[in-house]
């Protein structure tokens, strides 16, 4: 069942058009991926969703409300997570939470226990009581995302949430994404890294100059780019113009060469590293190391659009 549509979504400042008439469907329970680059317009796409921002035209519907027409309805079942920290830093984790909590409307014992129960669904209950000024920035990272779920959002909206954090504070978002995606919550989850999106999403929009490029699954989009995988060869020293030129003769088209790196892209198997390799040994270079690179969403992205995520 379809949960959130977006309708031709437009957005324009000045003469930068940030967002420029996207249209898509999340259903009810998935975990929806938006990945792009810096400036893609994804934090323009997701604020307009949490009502934080209004369109220039277009429209989104959230369980059929209109997030221009109805914003209010639409906030009673949208938790929020933005990239900065809204948490007042001498306070502790529990207070932080306490006066968020009445933000929402929440009081009493139902506010106590819904404090209780984000606190444990971020792993934070041990450290409730410290001060946030205490906390590193993945802690501070996940108080914010219990300060989104407080109030038992249908729709979670997620705004980058593991950018510079800690690995361990990374694993348990991700962690705690997937479960509450299994107790059947929507999540947005906007990210420019593919590793995360390709690991938790189940469809994933990719967003280059505020436009989706392509939506799909995962598995889908890695189908664009094919069973093609790369090798990667790292030398021990620069190549010189003449050994360089004989490479380029050997592979032609499949090879690319930059400084000491060599990239060869194949869909037959190990018989292209056999022949590298062999080549490289015949031309007296050393060999510092060999990756094989499988399809991935960074792929998809360069095929689609002509760069890289992380340009
Ligand atoms: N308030 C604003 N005024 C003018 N231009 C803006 C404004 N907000 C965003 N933009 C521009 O709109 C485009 C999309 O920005 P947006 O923040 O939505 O991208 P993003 O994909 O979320 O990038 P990031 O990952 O850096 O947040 C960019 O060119 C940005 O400079």
């Amino acid at each position: 069942m379809v949960f959130v549509n977006v309708n031709e979504l437009k957005k324009v400042y000045g003469n930068i058009t940030a967002v420029n008439k996207i249209s898509f469907t999340i259903n009810n329970g998935e975990i929806f991926g938006l990945l792009g680059p810096n400036g893609a317009g994804k934090t323009t796409t997701i604020s307009i969703i949490a009502t934080l921002l209004k369109p220039t035209s277009g429209d989104v519907t959230i369980d059929n409300y209109s997030v221009t027409k109805k914003p209010h309805k639409v906030r009673e079942i949208l938790g929020y997570v933005p990239q900065d920290i809204a948490l007042y830093p001498t306070l502790n984790a529990r207070e932080n939470l306490t006066f968020w909590g009445r933000m929402y409307n929440l009081n009493g014992k139902e506010l106590k226990e819904r404090v209780d129960e984000v606190l444990e669904l971020v792993n934070l209950t041990e450290r409730a009581k410290e001060p946030i000024k205490n906390y590193s920035g993945g802690m501070k990272r996940r108080i914010n995302i219990a300060v989104g779920l407080l109030h038992k959002p249908k729709l979670l909206v997620m705004d980058e949430p593991t950018v510079g954090v800690d690995p361990q504070s990374r694993n348990s978002i991700l962690e705690t994404v997937k479960n509450l995606s299994k107790e059947g919550m929507t999540i947005i989850y906007t990210s420019h890294y593919m590793e995360e999106i390709e690991s938790i999403c189940d469809t994933v929009a990719i967003m280059d100059n505020g436009e989706i490029k392509a939506l799909d699954t995962v598995n889908k989009l890695k189908e664009i780019v094919g069973n093609e995988n790369t090798i990667k060869v790292f030398l021990h020293s620069p190549l010189t113009a003449e050994r360089k030129t004989i490479l380029l003769k050997t592979f032609n088209s499949s090879i690319q060469i930059k400084d000491r790196e060599i990239y060869l892209t194949t869909n037959d198997g190990n018989d292209k590293l056999i022949d590298i390799i062999s080549t490289l040994q015949s031309l007296d270079l050393e060999i510092d190391s060999v990756d094989i690179i499988k399809p991935n969403l960074e792929k998809v992205f360069l095929h689609l659009t002509g760069k890289s995520l992380r340009d």
